[in-house]
């Protein structure tokens, strides 16, 4: 696993722009290395607005879309189109404003699918192992880039402080009784976010200072989520000035003035 860079910019909406600008970079690498790509795409506040930052920008028509594979950290346990679906949030941001290949779309299925929670979870490790390839070395795919937001109480994807989901050895389970509503919601385990090449932890705003500080502290992962959010290459902190206000003494690389 990875150590974790730190790097701060000015406030929340140079932080998207600059999270989306990476994002398209590292994409269009990976497609020119691979002919393809993958990323794990997060719900929330900043999460989204990556999104809507790499929608708005001439450079996404540098990624080519049919030869992206994209996947969700988590989703909220809800029908197809309800406004607080991750999937919702990120199709009108970007997804339903670039040429997708809806094969390579990888939802993770709401109530609507005739589906039980653990059953919707079940079904997606099928699906993440089915995508998973010999040099993966797993039932997970290497994700080139996968996006986390985090919450002010350290929660990473919907893995909450203490919760069952930190000791489970699949690769996404049903998460019962969130403290964050919807109370159910289906999520990647550890495991799966340390088969990501690429880990970038996104976080904005002042009620998050506390989280980053113990995220990169000695904290065990089952206290503190997002201590355990690394990736196999490369772990990335990517914060506001707000967010960044507590870090630990050295590890702050400043990179928006
Ligand atoms: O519920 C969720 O919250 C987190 C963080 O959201 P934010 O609005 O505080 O940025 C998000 O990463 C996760 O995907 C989502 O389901």
């Amino acid at each position: 696993m990875s150590t974790p860079h730190v790097l701060v910019h000015r406030d929340p909406s140079v932080l998207a722009d600059a999270v989306a600008a990476r994002l398209i970079t590292r994409l269009v690498d990976a497609q020119s290395a691979k002919g393809h790509a993958s990323v794990v795409l997060t719900g929330g506040t900043v999460g989204i607005a990556v999104l809507a930052a790499v929608a708005a920008t001439a450079a996404r028509d540098a990624i080519d879309w049919r030869h992206l594979d994209i996947w969700w950290g988590d989703e909220r346990f809800l029908p197809t189109g309800d406004p607080e679906r991750n999937e919702t949030g990120a199709r009108k941001a970007l997804l339903d404003h670039v040429e997708l290949d809806p094969t390579r779309v990888h939802v993770m299925m709401g109530p609507d699918s005739g589906l039980t929670a653990e059953e919707s979870a079940d079904s997606y490790a099928q699906e993440l192992r089915a995508a998973a390839r010999p040099e993966d070395h797993g039932p997970v795919p290497s994700f080139d880039v996968m996006l986390l937001g985090m919450g002010p109480d350290s929660h990473v994807a919907s893995l909450f402080p203490g919760r069952p989901a930190l000791y489970d050895e699949r690769t996404a389970v049903a998460v019962h009784g969130s403290p964050k509503p919807p109370p159910t919601r289906i999520s990647m385990t550890l495991q799966s976010i340390r088969s990501a090449a690429e880990v970038w932890v996104v976080a904005a705003g002042g009620e998050k200072a506390g989280a980053v500080r113990l995220a990169l502290s000695e904290a065990g992962p089952v206290q503190v989520p997002a201590a355990g959010a690394r990736g196999r290459r490369r772990t990335l902190f990517l914060l506001d000035r707000a967010a960044a206000a507590n870090l630990p003494p050295g590890l702050e690389r400043v990179a928006s003035p």
